[in-house]
């Protein structure tokens, strides 16, 4: 038996033959969570044609059959309805347990499962900070966070320790998704043949520095989860241990959550016996008063009137607000509670991208229309997830349109915005962006 083995094998005692028999196995657990931004529940159930059952851990997380195939090839997928999400990943944020107005920060948030999941609960309101310290990772999470739809997001590429100094006192709560030694990930990708105790040890560490710089981001009062997909009690346990002796004004609290099994009386394991892969969480109080969020000053700067007419031509009443900024070529409507001095940091994106400035034009922009409404577009065409229409749209051909659509014009799937096109004689030119196209 390896060396993770036989540690599963004390942490566990008599439960260990069971986890072998997940371990041993190849069908690992699958799931979805959906996003409530874009669709229901319901709505979702009765279009796939796979049986959905939910899972313990949030109340918008499925199981999924394990012999689905593609499921991201989905148009459903494209449009932002759901993401594809280990159930016990979404434990994590149901124990932040996010009301609307929050300010959240989301210290290590790519891919964007859990950034994406707290943009929902937020539904517009507040505001979620979401970032990254791997650029390409921040890219992917842009993109996961414009997929779904969510207009009051700020994606950044910052080191932990530069960001939470800067963002001093700002955040009701913070989520730390810890990078880990991913141990409930193992019997996925066999990465347990790269176990080693050195390696815990040394995530163990980084994990207890993050959770350091993310505590001057949040407010006295506040609320701070830290989670990670592994089993090892260095870190874990251990980290949340020395954390709390390290700031005795931190407090570990009950979440009030009933999936997994306690651990430090307040904190939750999720073993694969528990309906998940595997995840660790844990809920953090910042001692002390909360104070409410900082009243935003109406900005009175002048917006070209150019720029209103633009939104005006192709948005029924300005679904993004009207915070809107030009920042070099691009038209920015900024989320509405953005009042942070940004100067150094790297920001990738505040708020949704209205339009691009091109030669003199204004040009609508992809996220633009994935983030609107349907209710919200002048013109909009609607198909069938089973439909042809769809998947040449997908796949970034022409589609015909009836002859009566005309310019720039969202494409939907049942009802849920995906992208765009610009119509003229009865067809549809395709603006779906190139990296997202379904490859034939
Ligand atoms: C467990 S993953 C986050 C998953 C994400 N929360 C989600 O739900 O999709 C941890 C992330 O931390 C990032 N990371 C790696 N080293 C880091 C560090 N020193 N400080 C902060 N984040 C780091 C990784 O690039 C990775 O994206």
């Amino acid at each position: 038996m390896n060396d993770f083995l036989l540690r599963m094998k004390s942490l566990l005692g008599d439960e260990f033959d069971e986890f072998l028999k997940f371990y041993n196995s190849d069908d690992f657990i699958k799931g979805l969570r959906v996003n409530t931004l874009k669709c229901l529940p319901e709505k979702l159930c009765s279009l796939l044609d796979f049986e959905l059952k939910k899972t313990p851990f949030c109340d918008e997380g499925f199981y999924i059959p394990s012999d689905v195939k593609s499921i991201g090839n989905n148009p459903l997928h494209h449009a932002g309805a759901f993401y594809v999400q280990e159930p016990s990943a979404t434990s994590a944020v149901t124990m932040l347990d996010v009301h609307e107005g929050d300010y959240v920060l989301d210290l290590c948030a790519a891919p964007g499962g859990k950034s994406t999941q707290i943009g929902a609960k937020l539904n517009g309101t507040g505001l979620l900070w979401s970032n990254e310290i791997v650029r390409n990772r921040a890219n992917i999470l842009l993109s996961n966070i414009e997929r779904m739809g969510i207009s009051n997001a700020v994606v950044s590429n910052c080191r932990p320790d530069e960001l939470c100094k800067r963002l001093e006192n700002r955040f009701d709560r913070i989520l730390v998704d810890a990078p880990c030694s991913g141990e409930g990930m193992f019997r996925k990708n066999d990465a347990e043949r790269e176990w080693s105790i050195e390696h815990v040890k040394s995530c163990a560490a980084r994990q207890l520095l993050i959770l350091n710089s993310a505590k001057d981001a949040l407010k006295n009062g506040g609320y701070m989860v830290y989670s990670t997909c592994t089993f090892s009690k260095e870190e874990n346990e251990g980290v949340i241990s020395r954390f709390l002796t390290e700031n005795p004004d931190f407090e570990l609290v009950d979440s009030g959550v009933t999936f997994g099994r306690p651990t430090l009386d307040y904190a939750r394991r999720i073993f694969p016996m528990d309906g998940g892969e595997g995840h660790f969480a844990a809920k953090l109080h910042k001692k002390g008063e909360q104070y409410s969020n900082y009243s935003i000053p109406k900005k009175n700067n002048k917006i070209d009137s150019k720029i209103l007419d633009f939104y005006d031509s192709i948005f029924i009443d300005r679904p993004f607000g009207e915070n809107i900024e030009v920042i070099k070529d691009k038209i920015i409507v900024l989320p509405q509670n953005y009042n942070f001095d940004v100067k150094g940091l790297q920001i990738l994106r505040a708020g949704v991208i209205l339009g691009e400035i091109v030669k003199n034009r204004i040009e609508p922009h992809h996220s633009a229309f994935t983030t609107a409404k349907k209710e919200n577009c002048k013109s909009a065409v609607n198909f069938d997830v089973n439909s042809k229409e769809i998947a040449a749209y997908l796949h970034g051909e022409e589609i015909a349109v009836s002859q009566d659509v005309k310019g720039y014009t969202a494409v939907c799937v049942n009802g849920i915005t995906t992208g765009f096109g610009k119509a003229s004689n009865s067809r549809l030119k395709n603006k779906y962006p190139k990296g997202l196209r379904i490859l034939r």
